[in-house]
């Protein structure tokens, strides 16, 4: 080895210096010059101390645009620190308690950054009535606000603060949302006044378990104060809807950076402008999950409790952390906000053709709304919540929850990369070294999940908007395997499948389940609706007459056998079947008639094998076909009982026209 530079260490077999004694090359630490030793850095940082260095490292952010025209009604013509007051103001009033007289002081910033002096803002309420006591231990301390937090900044939160919190090798966020992995519709309830008395649907069947104004206060209290003695709370201002006519704006204060990068991803964000004239929220979702409902509190049945108070535009949760409570708890005020303005609210994924063709995807949980409306080929408008108005279809959020079990990068390539830095990984299981993250692993639990913008589809359209769905596609996991992989509808069955909002899935993953449960859920979203299931039928008949919509059913479950004989029908063959609706090919081709459900099915399709669309051909055992077709069959009789009596629209002829669509035999 030569000598490279001034003053480097050189090995020289065969320079002037010689050999050592035992024959090696001696080393030569000589320097050739009589200069100092420099390391090779270029211009020193210009910082005395390493604080200084460190202040250097963070600068300032700003909105992207000067206020100066802006006609926002809470900005036109405030300084920054106005503004940063006003938006303090708003929070206090948010988390101030009923009971007392002003809202928490609230600080922004990290309560461990303690560097400047704090601005500091509460409200004082309106009140005649004069407390005894005015001043309790609570009115004197802070609570720092959080507020809009960027992923980075979540990142960093949730890691220091929140055990359970890493970042994968893909860049993720991977957290654990506690005992509950999943919603808990049993522990939902609504407000019962006079304004919902009429409107919202009650008794059998309903999601809706009633509460009365004073329970929702003493909950709505138990969350505030419980935030309010937190060091600090994560305030997110987003929007929902992305039809400008319709949007509606969001609050979520909540006690974990986990919950506030989850609704930042799915919510829609505000460009720093927006932010600024954001003014008062029309919503306000308190989450104090982490915190028990009291047992002794009327109308509590667990320590879980999910309440709403349309009335209010208020939503408390207690005693549950799973955060796709928020998501959908959003989405049935939507349910509720929306009709009131002859917009339909559809629990379905929806996306466009280049050539603007557009397709709705209804289906209940695991059905694959999300896994077929995220398709290479096509333009996502969003996986899960949308409406239709008389402009078309727009989506209610500004992200995507995808189920990650057994996840592969091979079938579902968007939604692999999509698990990128910001994303929200609940409860997946990683390697503790790689952190390589194990998609098959079901140990924490079957429902994990991926939370992340809608951009990192990379076919996303954003806004999230499009024109008049064509294609009204009713998704089913059949786990019976009767039902036919795809058929075309008329509107009446159209109708009739999307009241009785069937899927089956298997109980379970255990050994020796081998009866498939039968769901069925309105408008294939029971647990999200608040009138009755009729009212939005009704709306979606008007929609697709006027619109020259047709209605598919394609069952994304089993084929050649119920489920523990047969297998779940391929998901490239559901893709070639979507193809070919979405391409118009389909509504060509030649049909027949299905016994007991009276189907039509195609006899062929580009890409699938003819035998499996007619599901007899895959049942070696024709008898226990007819016989498990007949069940159900009976199971959907069963079911649209209660439905009878509804007339649907203002003739009762289309009540008949549906009860006639339904299984007969
Ligand atoms: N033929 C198929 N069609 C659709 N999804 C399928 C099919 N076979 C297996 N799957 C899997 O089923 C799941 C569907 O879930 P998802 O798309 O999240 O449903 P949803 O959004 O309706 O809750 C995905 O994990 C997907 O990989
Ligand atoms: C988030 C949910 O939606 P889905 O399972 O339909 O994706 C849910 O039902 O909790
Ligand atoms: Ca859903
Ligand atoms: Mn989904």
């Amino acid at each position: 080895m030569a000598a490279t530079g001034k003053g480097r260490v050189s090995i020289s077999a065969n320079s002037g210096t010689g050999t050592g004694r035992n024959g090696l090359p001696t080393i030569q630490t000589q320097k050739k010059t009589n200069e100092v030793c420099h390391d090779d850095s270029s211009a020193p940082v210009k910082a005395q101390t390493i604080n200084e260095l460190h202040s250097l490292q963070k600068k300032k952010s700003a909105p992207t645009t000067p206020n100066i025209g802006f006609q926002g009604p809470f900005t036109a013509g405030l300084s920054e620190e106005e503004r940063s007051k006003q938006q303090l103001q708003s929070i206090s009033a948010s988390l101030a308690s009923l009971t007392r007289e002003t809202g928490p002081n609230v600080v922004k910033g990290d309560p461990t950054k303690q560097s400047e002096t704090p601005r500091v803002a509460h409200v004082s309420q309106q009140s005649h009535f004069t407390p005894t006591i005015s001043v309790s231990d609570s009115s004197l301390k802070f609570t720092h606000v959080l507020y809009n937090l960027s992923p980075a900044e979540l990142y960093e939160q949730a890691i220091i603060y929140e055990k359970g919190s890493f970042i994968t090798s893909s860049g993720a966020l991977a957290t654990l949302s506690g005992a509950k992995t999943g919603r808990s519709p049993k522990d939902k309830r609504v407000v019962r006044d006079c304004t919902t008395e009429d409107d919202l649907w009650w008794g059998k069947g309903s999601p809706n378990i009633e509460m009365d104004e004073q329970t929702f206060m003493v909950n709505r209290e138990r969350a505030v104060d419980y935030l309010n003695s937190l060091d600090k709370v994560f305030v997110n201002d987003q929007f929902l809807n992305w039809d400008p006519e319709n949007r509606i704006k969001v609050r979520i204060v909540s006690a974990r950076a986990y919950h506030s990068l989850f609704m930042h991803n799915m919510c829609i964000r505000p460009t720093p402008e927006e932010l600024e004239s954001f003014g008062t929220p029309d919503f306000t979702i308190y989450n104090a999950g982490q915190f028990p409902c009291n047992r002794y509190t009327h109308y509590m049945t667990s320590s879980t409790s999910i309440d709403l108070h349309l009335g209010r535009r208020e939503m408390v949760i207690l005693g549950t952390q799973y955060a796709g409570e928020m998501k959908k708890g959003l989405f049935g005020v939507m349910h509720y906000l929306m009709p009131k303005r002859q917009i339909l609210s559809l629990h379905s994924g929806c996306n466009m053709g280049k050539d603007g063709d557009v397709a709705l995807f209804f289906g209940l949980s695991g059905t694959g709304k999300t896994t077929l409306s995220t398709d290479h080929n096509r333009y996502l408008i969003g996986d899960d919540e949308h409406c239709w108005s008389s402009n078309g279809v727009s989506n209610i959020e500004g992200g995507c929850y995808a189920k990650c079990i057994d996840l592969s990068r091979e079938k579902e390539p968007d939604i692999w990369n999509a698990i990128k830095f910001g994303t929200v990984l609940e409860n997946v299981v990683f390697d503790e070294h790689t952190r390589e993250v194990d998609f098959s692993d079901k140990s924490v639990t079957e429902n994990t999940r991926a939370a992340y913008p809608i951009e990192y589809i990379p076919n996303a359209k954003i806004p999230c908007v499009a024109t008049h769905p064509k294609n009204i596609i009713l998704l089913a996991c059949d786990a019976f395997g009767v039902l036919p992989p795809v058929s075309k509808l008329s509107l009446p069955q159209t109708m009739y499948h999307f009241i009785s909002g069937y899927t089956a899935l298997v109980a379970g993953t255990e050994e020796g389940i081998k009866e498939p449960q039968a769901t069925f859920s309105a408008c294939f979203g029971a647990a999200f609706i608040m009138l009755h299931p009729t009212k939005y039928a009704a709306m979606l008949a008007t929609k697709m007459k006027e619109h020259g919509a047709t209605g598919w059913l394609v069952n994304t479950g089993w084929s050649g056998g119920r489920y523990g004989s047969g297998n779940r029908i391929k998901l490239a063959y559901t893709r070639k079947i979507i193809d070919a609706i979405h391409s118009g090919n389909l509504l060509k081709g030649n049909y027949k008639k299905t016994e007991v459900f009276g189907l039509e099915i195609p006899t062929e399709v580009e890409g699938v094998p003819s035998e499996i669309l007619d599901p007899i051909n895959t049942w070696s055992d024709k008898n226990a076909y007819k016989e498990t077709l007949l069940k159900l069959g009976g199971l959907f009789k069963n079911n649209f009982e209660v439905f009878v009596a509804h007339k649907i629209g203002k003739d009762d002829k289309l009540t008949d026209e549906i009860l006639a669509a339904g299984p007969i035999f």
